[in-house]
């Protein structure tokens, strides 16, 4: 099978911190230099391109000639917000040699929970890749704190991947791709070349992060394109230093660990709703409730629910979690958690007289629903 870039017409491609900034040692110009020519050569064969770039508090930190990775909160974001500059800058400066124009677009995780901010973000890139122009996307690193935080930047581009329903996201890393074990720790580890994304097989080779300013590793990568899957789209990991290894794999050349998805997509909404990384509440059902969402596909009425934890309002995003602790589906509720509490456990003839009023006879419709494995 050749590199699924080869057919892709709108592909994210995320570059990482650890080939971003040259081991940590500020920004490598001469790489972004690279990729941005290897993007414009895409562009030209007709290929829409978004860039997911991490990289900010390393440049930050050289800038404010910081020797190692703050802890505190606070100077990472400060870091973050010095080192932006010099990011977007490069990006700027390097794609306009070959007369393509490029925009910063920092987002939170917030800003793609949200429907009405998520859709906003949605017609903003739209527009921009209609326009020509290279979306270069970072975390909003500044305002973020680790309860709001996407943690990582493979988590983000997969993210941006549903969001704007692109083909392929590409992950160009430190490593030649996925490997059997952490090839820094492992010598014996041997590449994988293909795979279905969300093997789980996958997740018990990947380990963390390789340099002190990254974030994810390689067990996000991973998890990565699972994400990336639900909304059709293949994975690539490979190695940014590989020589035009953009180029190449848009030829058709195999290179890295290509992870592939067979599935059926699921819709627009329900990749928003899997992609909440936060949930404002947990609704415990029963053995029947679960196979009936899982195996079936159907609403949760109260019937099924045994338990409820958290405060949240009518039209949040809940989970739904066996009595075992797994969580089988998220969805928007339909009741906010203290009228929940009271009908749990109700036939649906009962909601009435309990509530006094009945808004729905679910508690999640499965329009509102999404299946996790
Ligand atoms: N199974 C594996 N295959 C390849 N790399 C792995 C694996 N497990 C852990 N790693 C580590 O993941 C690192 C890449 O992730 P990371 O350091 O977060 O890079 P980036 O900044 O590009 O996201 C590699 O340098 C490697 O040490
Ligand atoms: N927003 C951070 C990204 C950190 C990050 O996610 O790094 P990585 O997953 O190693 O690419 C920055 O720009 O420094």
């Amino acid at each position: 099978m050749n590199s699924v870039l080869q057919s892709a017409r709108r592909i994210v491609i995320k570059v990482g911190s650890a080939i971003v900034t040259n081991d940590g040692r500020g920004l490598d110009h001469t790489a972004l230099a690279n990729w941005s020519y290897q993007i414009a050569q895409l562009m030209a064969m007709g290929k829409e391109v978004v860039l997911v770039s991490s990289g900010a508090v390393a440049e930050g930190m050289q800038r404010l000639g910081w020797e190692q990775r703050p802890s505190s909160i606070h100077e990472l974001q400060a870091a973050a917000a010095v080192g932006q500059m010099g990011l977007v800058h490069a990006y700027e400066t390097s794609f306009r040699a070959h007369q393509i124009g490029t925009a910063q677009v920092l987002l939170t995780h917030d800003d793609l929970a949200d429907r009405t901010r998520y859709l906003n973000a949605l017609s903003t890139l739209r527009t921009l890749l209609s326009l020509k122009i290279v979306p270069i996307i970072n975390e909003n690193d500044t305002v973020v704190t680790d309860e709001i935080r996407f943690g990582d930047n493979d988590t983000l581009g997969a993210l941006v991947t549903n969001l704007i329903e692109a083909d392929v996201f590409v992950i160009l890393t430190d490593q030649s791709g996925l490997y059997t074990a952490d090839p820094r720790v492992d010598k014996t580890a041997t590449l994988v070349s293909e795979a279905q994304a969300g093997d789980i097989n996958l997740e018990k080779m990947a380990g963390g992060a390789g340099t002190g300013i990254s974030r994810g590793g390689m067990l996000t990568k991973i998890l990565a394109a699972k994400r990336a899957a639900r909304s059709g789209a293949h994975t690539i990991i490979a190695s940014g230093r590989e020589a035009n290894v953009l180029l190449r794999l848009a030829q058709g050349e195999r290179i890295g660990t290509q992870l592939i998805t067979t599935s059926t997509p699921l819709s627009a909404r329900k990749t928003w709703l899997a992609d909440h990384l936060q949930v404002r509440g947990k609704l415990i059902i029963d053995n029947g409730a679960a196979l009936a969402i899982s195996n079936e596909g159907k609403s949760l009425l109260p019937i099924g629910v045994t338990a409820i934890e958290g405060d949240f309002a009518r039209g949040e995003v809940v989970a739904c979690v066996t009595t075992e602790g797994k969580v089988i589906a998220r969805g928007l509720v339909n009741y906010a958690a203290n009228e929940a509490c009271k009908i749990i456990g109700l036939a649906t003839n009962q909601i009435e007289t309990t509530l006094g009023y009945i808004d729905d006879v679910e508690l999640i419709h499965r329009d509102n629903l999404v299946r996790l494995n």
